[in-house]
């Protein structure tokens, strides 16, 4: 399960769908998931997509939460708590609702506490969140960890002066902007938004980043959706 970027960055997720050893060191659980490692092409020391891997398509789910189950019982409870609403916001599209976890206290701390277990320890400067429910996620996570909030946003609504990337998503096109100055060369970023489709997202808001001299320790999400992830 991997995506390439245009800019060769290459992402892989945990391809069990779980957070089976996530806590217990930086990288493993990707690594130790993999089926397909010796394929998988790492360019310049990638930054690996750790995603808290709730996998969401109905039959996966059931799976997910059984394994997740197996590793932290805190999965079930979340990936329990996403909605998937059809054919939003077109025909076709099975769209993940994370409103609904945020509706659940436990379970959204629950998120939270997982995030910031993995991040706290790791030198992390810069939480870069994708808007919009990057911002959700983020900010809780920027703070715990003591890192600053980045806001990566659509086009035209930061003030100030902006770099901007385009980017393809499962459904249109668009445009990710970030403010000139609000990072600095050699600063240590994770990048937070609460889905993985195609990888486009989070593929524009790496070169952002990198454009700027930033190390980019990990991107994280809240859900996967494997079955959309390009294949280079
Ligand atoms: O992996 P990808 O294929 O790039 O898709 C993932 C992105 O799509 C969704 O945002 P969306 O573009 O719908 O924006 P919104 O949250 O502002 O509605 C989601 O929140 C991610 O940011
Ligand atoms: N299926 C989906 N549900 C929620 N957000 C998305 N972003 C891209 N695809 C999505």
């Amino acid at each position: 399960m991997r995506v390439m970027c245009s800019s060769n960055w290459l992402f892989r997720s945990a391809v069990s769908g779980t957070l089976s050893s996530f806590p217990s060191s930086r990288f493993p659980p990707l690594l130790a998931n993999s089926t397909a490692s010796s394929s998988i092409r790492f360019l310049n020391s990638p930054p690996l997509l750790f995603s808290a891997s709730l996998r969401v398509s109905p039959q996966v789910t059931t799976m997910a939460s059984k394994n997740a189950q197996d590793q932290d019982p805190r999965l079930e409870r979340i990936s329990s708590a996403i909605r998937v609403i059809p054919n939003f916001p077109k025909p076709g599209i099975m769209f993940q609702d994370i409103t609904t976890l945020l509706l659940d206290t436990k379970a959204f701390k629950d998120t939270i506490d997982l995030f910031v277990e993995r991040y706290r320890d790791q030198n992390i400067s810069v939480v870069a969140g994708i808007e919009a429910r990057g911002f959700i996620f983020g900010p809780p996570i920027a703070l715990a960890i003591g890192a600053k909030f980045v806001p990566m946003r659509k086009p035209n609504k930061l003030p100030g002066e902006v770099i901007s990337e385009e980017y393809s998503l499962e459904y249109g096109t668009d445009k990710m902007e970030m403010h000139v100055g609000a990072v600095q060369s050699g600063e240590r970023a994770l990048v937070i938004d609460d889905l993985i489709a195609t990888g486009g997202t989070l593929c524009a808001a790496i070169k952002l980043l990198e454009r700027v001299g930033v190390h980019i320790v990990e991107c994280a999400c809240v859900i996967e959706l494997p079955e959309l992830k390009v294949q280079p």
